[in-house]
Order: C-alpha cells, then structure tokens, then sequence
C-alpha cells in the first residue's frame, strides 16, 4: 500500500491505494513506519511523499462510520511525525490532494505539485471538517482570509492558484516525484525551523472579525442548512490562539460535527451518488458486462423549458445538438431563452465569450424532422401527451436511422406506450430530466420492457457524460423521482389548507437546505 523506494540518499514513501489513494488504516500504519526507517536509516538525508497515479484524497470516508479513522495512527499523528521530522520531507504531488492529503502536505516542509494537481478541503460537503491539523496549519500557510474562503466553501484549486497562495513552493510540468526527489537532495541539511507550518503566524489576523463576518454570511448563502461551514469557520478561527489551544478548538468542533446526523447523511449521499450510475437488469446484463455506444451528435425535439435545458446540458459536455420546433416562431423564441442563459453565464463569468461562442457553435436548428437522417440520438422533449409523443416517434421512426436511439423526456408516461409506436422499442427509453435541466443533477433513465441493455448502457454513459447522475429506473406511474415527490408535495398542500401560506412554506424548505421550496419548483414546470 506504500511502496518505499531509495534514491541516491532519498527515501521516496509511494502510496499505492487504489482507486483515490485514501488513508485507509493500513495506509497510514505504512506509512507511518516508512517514516520511521526513513528517520532511522542514516544514508537518508531526505524524504520524498507522493503518491501512484495520484496524491492523496483524504482519510477513507468509509471508516467514519466503522470508526477506524480514530485508530493509531491517526492522520494527526502523522501530520505531527512528518512535520517534526529532522530530516526534511517534500510533497511530490501531482492529481489530487484533498482532505487529509492536504493535510499531509501541508506538513511536509515543502511541496512540489504537477501544474495540473488539485487542492482542496472538501470535508465540509461530507459533514465535518479537516480534522487533522488542517483548521490551524493552513490559515497559517495561506492566511486567514483564503482559509476562511477555502475551508468552509470546499472549493478546489488549481496549482497555479495553489502556488499563488503559498501552499505550493514550485509548479511543475515534468514528473513532480522526479523533480522532488532533485529537490529533495538539493535541500537536504538545511535547518527547517521556519519550514514548520505550525510555527509560522496567521497574516490577516487584524481583520479576524470582518472576514470572519462575510465568512459566516457566505457559508449561510451558499450552503444553507449545513452545519458543518460554520463548525469550520469557528476552528479556523481559533488559528489565532497559540497551535495546541487551536488544535483543541479543532478537535471539539470536530466532536459535534463527527456525532451529527448530517455528517451520516452526507457521507450517505457520497456514496450513493457513486453507486446509482452502476445499473444491472434482471437478466444479468450490467454496467460490467455491457458496453454503451458513445452519442456523437443528438437532436432535441421541442424549444421548451426542457428542451432547450436538455439541448444546453448536452452543448455545455460538448455534444453537437440540432433542436428541432415544427413552428420557426417557437424555434427563435426556444433559442433565444438559450442564449440568454449563456449570456448570464458569461456576465457571471462562468464562461469566457470565447467558450460562450465555442459551444453555439455546435448549435444547430430545425424546423420538421426531415434534416435527422444522420444522428445517433434523439430526445424528444415535447408537453406530457401520450398522442402526440406516440405520432412524433412514428415519424422519427421512419426518419432516423435504424441505429439511432430514440428517448423520450417524460415524468409519468408508460414508456412502453410510446415505444409501441415505433418499429425499434429496443431503442426506447426515457431521459426523465429535472427543471433547470443544464443544471439538476438526477436524471431517470427510464427503462421499458423491450429496451436493450445496450441502449440502458449508452443513456447511462451518456448521463454520466453531460454531468448528471443517472439511475436506470422502471418504467411506472412516476418512476421513483415523482413518486417520491407526490409525498412531499400533498404535505406541502396539506400546510396550505391548515392556513400556511406557499412562500412561508418555502421557506422553511429553503433554510432546511434545499435550494429552491416545493412552491417554487412548481412555478418552474
Ligand atoms: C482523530 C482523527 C481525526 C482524523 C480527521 C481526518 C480529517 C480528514 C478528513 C478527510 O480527508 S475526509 C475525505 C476528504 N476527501 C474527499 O472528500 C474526496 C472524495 N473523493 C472525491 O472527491 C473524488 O473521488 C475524487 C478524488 C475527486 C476522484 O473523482 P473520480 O470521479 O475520479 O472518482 P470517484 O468516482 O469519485 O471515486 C472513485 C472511487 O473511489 C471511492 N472514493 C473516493 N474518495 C474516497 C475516499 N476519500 N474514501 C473512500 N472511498 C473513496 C469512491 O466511492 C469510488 O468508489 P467506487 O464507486 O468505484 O466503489
């Protein structure tokens, strides 16, 4: 799990943990003994960290729950064994440092990260916070105003920004485990007293109260109904006081998030998250065992809010759309909501003009179906009306290409219904998107009684490819999405008839953390 290697008076310390290189218990036991021989052996003159295909994305999230990630030695140990180390120690990263990787690196006395390395703490989006020294070391490598953005907000960066900030001492291009190895050498016996990110003071702390402020206002915007933000903040906070009193700041802040309910159900849906894409069908196909057929171009039919959400999910992943109207008049209006919603994106400075332009370029626009004689999928993204979904897909029928899927964007109707209609019901499925469809994540892929593994695979290939996470559904009155919102909605309902009103019941929604009240949602579709 961590190879260690010699080099020319260098103990180079490999974690090998596949898939993420996680600090699993193993892991740190190994790494925790390379430390040792490394400090025991007296050729070695320095120690090089890194990390097989990647740095290190934190403690294993799955012993929160077995309770393992407290056994010696725990990720703080090691962050103090490596910072105390009388022989030098550098971070060769490249990939991922995040969470308890970060930590660690920024224990070690250098770093050296590949230009295309992340950073980040994103503990917070899991419920808790990074517990092992990374409230107190980092603000006193960054300062207090970019850990209290960092920390709290989970955000992750970029080495060029990393390095900009001081969390990195040189961005590479070249392998980083060579360079830091070169490194290594070239440093080895230098004193390292101010190479100690514990020692160093906190820069901003004449501002603590201001920034500390705006830090509380943002974390309640932008992740409302979390706890864990503000458990953050408070910790960094105590960076000011002196490293141990901090620490113990940590670690009981730390305490009511690792107890809390929320850290359990965020780390619930970090897993979920991963294994709704992985789909099998009673008849033993599986995402292991079936290969999806990659969608090189598609057609949307309708300009709606769905369709034209729908079209954007797939320009913004890259994927050549022609959206088709039988009405010019409602083709130009479909198009021009599109734009508008670009354009904000660019005044918002999500995407530069250039990227804004880049992707209409790969817009097109039909009025009829005649022009889809050349696509290998269609979504048809028309109003809930059995008649008219089942008279769009016989004409698509006989227009498209035997080959091209045909999907259909419903919430409720019976899929097999509408592939009835066609000569290709292995085709068929249903892409049950949500409103706004280029930006919620869930998407339904509804499977039908005829539909082929080979199509199931492709929808889920495909929604994983435009950035959703797709579930293979059944096809029933609702699918799950819906039945699981009727519930929510009549309680929603029931509060307005016992005398609450939509935007009070909203809000409630809203400050328990969801983005948008069940009211809100409606006025949406
Ligand atoms: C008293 C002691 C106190 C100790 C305090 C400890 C403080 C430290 C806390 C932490 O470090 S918490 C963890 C922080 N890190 C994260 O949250 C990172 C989570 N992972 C990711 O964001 C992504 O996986 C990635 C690294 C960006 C890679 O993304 P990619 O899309 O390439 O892969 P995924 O599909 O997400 O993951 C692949 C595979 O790996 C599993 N996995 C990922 N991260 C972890 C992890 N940290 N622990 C355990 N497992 C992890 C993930 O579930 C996938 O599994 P499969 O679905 O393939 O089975």
């Amino acid at each position: 799990m961590v190879d260690y290697i010699t080099r020319d008076g260098v103990a180079l310390l490999q974690v090998n943990n596949p898939p993420v290189n996680a600090l699993s218990h193993n892991v740190r036991a190994e790494i925790k003994n390379g430390l040792d021989e490394a400090g025991q052996d007296k050729q070695i003159k320095a120690i090089v960290i890194s990390g097989k295909r990647s740095f290190i994305a934190g403690a294993d999230i799955t012993e929160f729950k077995s309770g393992s990630y407290s056994e010696w030695p725990t990720i703080i140990d090691l962050c103090d064994l490596i910072e105390s180390s009388g022989k030098p120690v550098v971070a060769a990263i490249k990939g991922f440092a995040l969470g308890g990787g970060h930590e660690i690196a920024i224990s070690c006395h250098y770093r050296i990260a590949h230009e295309k390395s992340k950073f980040g703490f994103p503990e917070v989006d899991i419920g808790i916070l990074p517990a092992a020294g990374g409230t107190q070391r980092f603000p006193r490598l960054v300062g207090l105003e970019a850990a209290l953005d960092l920390i709290p907000s989970g955000r992750h960066i970029g080495a060029a920004q990393a390095f900009k900030l001081g969390i990195v001492d040189k961005v590479v291009r070249g392998d980083a485990v060579e360079e830091a190895v070169k490194f290594a050498k070239s440093i080895a016996g230098e004193p390292l007293v101010d190479r100690r990110t514990s020692q160093r003071p906190v820069m901003g702390a004449e501002n603590a109260v201001s920034l500390r402020d705006a830090a509380v206002k943002l974390a309640m915007k932008k992740k409302k109904g979390m706890i864990a933000p503000i458990h953050c903040i408070k910790a960094v906070m105590g960076s000011l006081l002196p490293f141990e009193q901090g620490m113990e700041i940590e670690a009981s802040e730390g305490f009511m998030l690792f107890t809390s309910g929320q850290m359990g159900a965020l780390q619930y849906a970090f897993f979920a998250q991963r294994a709704a894409p992985k789909w099998s069908l009673p008849c033993g196909a599986s995402f292991k065992t079936v290969k999806g057929r990659p969608i090189r171009n598609a057609a949307v039919i309708g300009a709606g809010t769905m369709g034209t959400g729908i079209a954007m999910a797939m320009l913004n992943a890259g994927i050549p759309v022609t959206l088709v109207e039988q009405d010019r008049k409602f083709l130009d209006k479909g198009v021009s909501l599109l734009k508008l919603l670009y354009a904000g994106s660019v005044s918002l400075r999500k995407i530069t003009q250039d990227q804004c332009d880049a992707i209409l370029s790969k817009l097109n626009t039909a009025v009829g179906y005649k022009s889809l004689t050349n696509v290998d999928l269609v979504i048809e993204a028309v109003y809930e009306n059995m008649a008219l979904k089942k008279q769009i897909f016989a004409e698509l029928d006989r227009i498209c290409p035997p080959e091209t899927f045909l999907w259909t964007n419903t919430s409720a109707l019976d899929i097999d219904e509408i592939a009835s209609a066609t000569r290709r019901p292995d085709k068929v499925l249903g892409t049950h998107f949500f409103v706004p469809a280029y930006h919620m994540k869930l998407l339904e892929n509804v499977r039908g009684k005829l539909t082929s593994a080979e199509t199931v695979a492709s929808a889920q290939m495909f929604g994983t490819r435009i950035g959703k996470i797709p579930v293979v559904v059944g096809n029933c009155h609702g699918f799950v999405g819906n039945r699981m919102l009727h519930k929510y909605a009549h309680e929603s309902d029931f509060l307005i008839e016992e005398g609450c009103w939509p935007e009070d019941v909203d809000m409630v929604a809203e400050n328990f953390g969801l983005p948008l009240g069940p009211f809100k949602v409606r006025d949406l579709s």
